[in-house]
């Protein structure tokens, strides 16, 4: 009953609603693009706080109604026993009726009422709700960020920030519209009432409020400072958590969880380090404060003693007087761990909000307009490409691509192969030059559409933690289970998948891979990721070492489907293993981010260069007779390394 009642308000606030997709500049940005989140502290907060009106604005009138009903029982207190002096126990109740009746009403249930309702809007409404719409938009940024922004950063770091910048904004907006303004509320209503008591306690309490804000001025922001460099090593200690755990089979091998405890341990003593000097700050602000509230209380005290010695102050006033700055001193020292608490959540959200409200360097143009990829011819245009490093990598590189054509790229290992079939999915924004795909600049359309053009399998296929039907369904969001059956035929996945069983027994299609699809062999995981591409049918498809990993029994049993899968399409096929490659209509050889060569398998081979030269190494027969790039013999298998 109590739990239907409260589920109610539980659905007041939506944890999924993004204001950003709302927002005039993203609708008409119809590249789909999420306005950015504000990138200055306090706007970035308001842009939140806007979000949740209603249930905060009823957050701020629980808030002061609390504090004002601390005030009015102290007060009631003091009615009390001036009202029992005066009367005798016979004739009190008939005498002060309705003080008594206020005063329990109070405490029986306008108290009870107030608690409920702020308990309500804090728990049902708000903690969840607008705590996760926090995250759930910082996430969804994150998302548009560059496959650049995720390989400078570690995923670890970046998921503590969406968790903490939650936690902290929620925290921050909350401790404010509850904590701070029922505790400003018992502060204005205390000066008020002593004031009537006797000026010189108000006076008291002006002084002892100048000294407050004196403490929070001078010593908090050093714990903000601090909180926000806690929260920075807080982020770095779980990166390199992470990973040591993503990476565990390299530390296993290398026997090296001693070396990977030193890492994480320098990152650990960096916050525990940040963490002592925000806590010696602290303990420096509630010794202030103690020392503070000791003067306030002793003054009050003798201003309400020495009044009613002169007979100015009633005996309830002293219990007024008395009871309510006791109850500030309490309040006080719980409102300076508040305060603190403020500060630190401040210094959290600042130090995410850089990270999560980052623009994204590679967005879609204004006028961006879905690529049109019919044929799929490709044309590289003079294109240049460091990493940013200012050389190397790829320089003036022309290249056409005939609709329909199939050509390989080939080169030694860093030649810059993967780097261009990256470029033409707009993984990076190039230097200079521009890539064509059916006469459309790449730069100029949706990256949407233009990763929906191009069908990738790559050496190093990392799979979802989610089931096989899923994974090889992502080549096609809503495929029915027919079509992802007869591309798992196809790639000849069909044959492992009924056998596959999880840990939960669930089996088949259903079975779910582990993270990155570590629980499947690399070859099985090729032939998900080939299934995937041949559900997606794409009209440009791009094998980057897409069979690498498979035996040459199987590799034999799916070219024929790979063959199929081909026709028609433009593909753009890297292997080292070049006899994977000698069918291509073109071999396109790469060195040191240029063309050398280029031609047919057979062509190639009898010119004699570069290409030829890797061919006699590979097909094991003369090593350096024809090698025309090599002066000096070298070791075979330093050799069959760098190919
Ligand atoms: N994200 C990156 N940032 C900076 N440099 C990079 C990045 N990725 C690759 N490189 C550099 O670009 C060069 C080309 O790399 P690329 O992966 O394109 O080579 P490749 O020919 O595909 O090599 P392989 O055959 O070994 O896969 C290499 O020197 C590499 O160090």
């Amino acid at each position: 009953m109590m739990d239907r009642f409260l589920r109610r308000f539980e659905t007041l606030l939506d944890p999924f609603e993004d204001q950003g997709e709302d927002r005039e500049d993203a609708r008409l940005n119809r590249t789909g693009h999420l306005a950015p989140l504000p990138s200055e502290i306090n706007r970035f907060i308001w842009h939140f706080a806007r979000q949740a009106k209603w249930p905060l604005g009823a957050l701020l009138i629980t808030g002061g109604l609390t504090g004002g009903i601390e005030a009015a029982l102290y007060t009631g207190v003091g009615w009390l026993i001036d009202a029992m002096e005066r009367s005798s126990p016979a004739t009190f109740l008939a005498e002060n009726f309705w003080l008594v009746a206020i005063l329990a009403f109070l405490t029986l249930i306008g108290r009870a009422l107030v608690l409920f309702a702020s308990s309500v809007l804090e728990e049902q409404v708000i903690s969840p709700s607008f705590y996760n719409r926090i995250r759930w938009q910082s996430y969804r940024r994150l998302m548009e960020q560059t496959y650049t922004f995720f390989q400078n950063d570690f995923a670890g770091r970046l998921s503590q920030k969406v968790q903490q910048v939650g936690q902290a904004t929620g925290d921050f907006i909350t401790t404010i519209l509850q904590t701070f303004w029922s505790f400003v509320t018992f502060i204005i209503l205390t000066v008020s009432i002593l004031g009537a008591i006797d000026w010189r306690m108000a006076m008291v309490l002006g002084l002892w409020t100048l000294g407050y804000l004196w403490i929070i001025r001078n010593l908090l922001p050093k714990i903000r400072e601090n909180g926000r460099a806690a929260a920075e090593a807080r982020s770095v200690v779980s990166g390199r958590v992470v990973d040591s755990f993503t990476n565990i089979l390299s530390v296993k091998l290398f026997d090296s969880s001693r070396r990977e405890d030193a890492f994480v341990k320098d990152g650990f003593s960096y916050l525990v380090e940040a963490v002592r000097r925000m806590t010696r700050a602290l303990t420096g602000v509630r010794t202030a404060v103690a020392v503070l509230n000791g003067l306030m209380m002793t003054g009050v005290g003798a201003v309400a003693i020495l009044g009613w010695q002169a007979g100015s102050v009633t005996t309830g006033g002293v219990a007024i007087a008395l009871g309510l700055v006791l109850r500030l001193n309490q309040m006080s020292g719980w409102m300076m761990f508040n305060i603190n608490g403020l500060v630190r959540n401040y210094g959290t959200i600042q130090d995410a909000v850089a990270t999560v409200t980052a623009q994204p360097a590679l967005i879609d143009r204004a006028d961006a307009q879905p690529l049109t990829a019919t044929r799929g011819g490709i044309r590289y245009e003079n294109v240049t490409f460091h990493y940013g490093k200012g050389g190397g990598i790829i320089e003036d590189l022309s290249l056409t691509i005939r609709a329909g054509e199939k050509v390989g790229l080939v080169g030694r290992s860093g030649a810059g192969k993967t780097t261009l079939v990256n470029l033409l999915l707009r993984l990076y924004d190039l230097e200079g030059g521009r890539i064509l795909i059916d006469g459309q600049d790449i730069a100029a359309v949706t990256q949407a559409s233009l990763r929906g053009a191009v069908g990738v399998v790559t050496q190093d296929t990392s799979l979802l933690h989610r089931s096989i039907r899923d994974n090889i369904a992502y080549g096609r969001p809503g495929a029915d289970d027919g079509d992802i059956l007869s591309a798992a035929e196809r790639a000849s996945a069909e044959e492992f998948i009924p056998g596959l069983r999880d840990p939960k027994g669930r089996s088949g299609y259903d079975a779910h891979v582990g993270e990155r699809g570590i629980k499947l062999s690399g070859g099985q995981r090729q032939r998900i990721a080939i299934a995937r591409v041949l559900l997606k049918d794409a009209p440009i498809l791009v094998l980057d070492e897409a069979t690498s990993a498979l035996d040459s029994e199987v590799e034999a049993a799916i070219q024929d489907n790979l063959s199929a899968m081909m026709q028609g399409k433009t593909v753009i096929a890297i292997a080292h293993r070049l006899s994977t490659l000698a069918a291509m209509d073109r071999l396109i050889v790469l060195d040191e981010g240029r063309i050398v060569e280029q031609g047919t398998h057979a062509a190639l081979v009898a010119g004699g260069g570069l290409y030829a030269s890797l061919w006699a190494r590979q097909s094991g027969g003369f090593l350096y007779a024809g090698d025309a790039t090599r002066t000096e013999p070298v070791p075979q298998e330093a050799d069959r390394a760098a190919v």
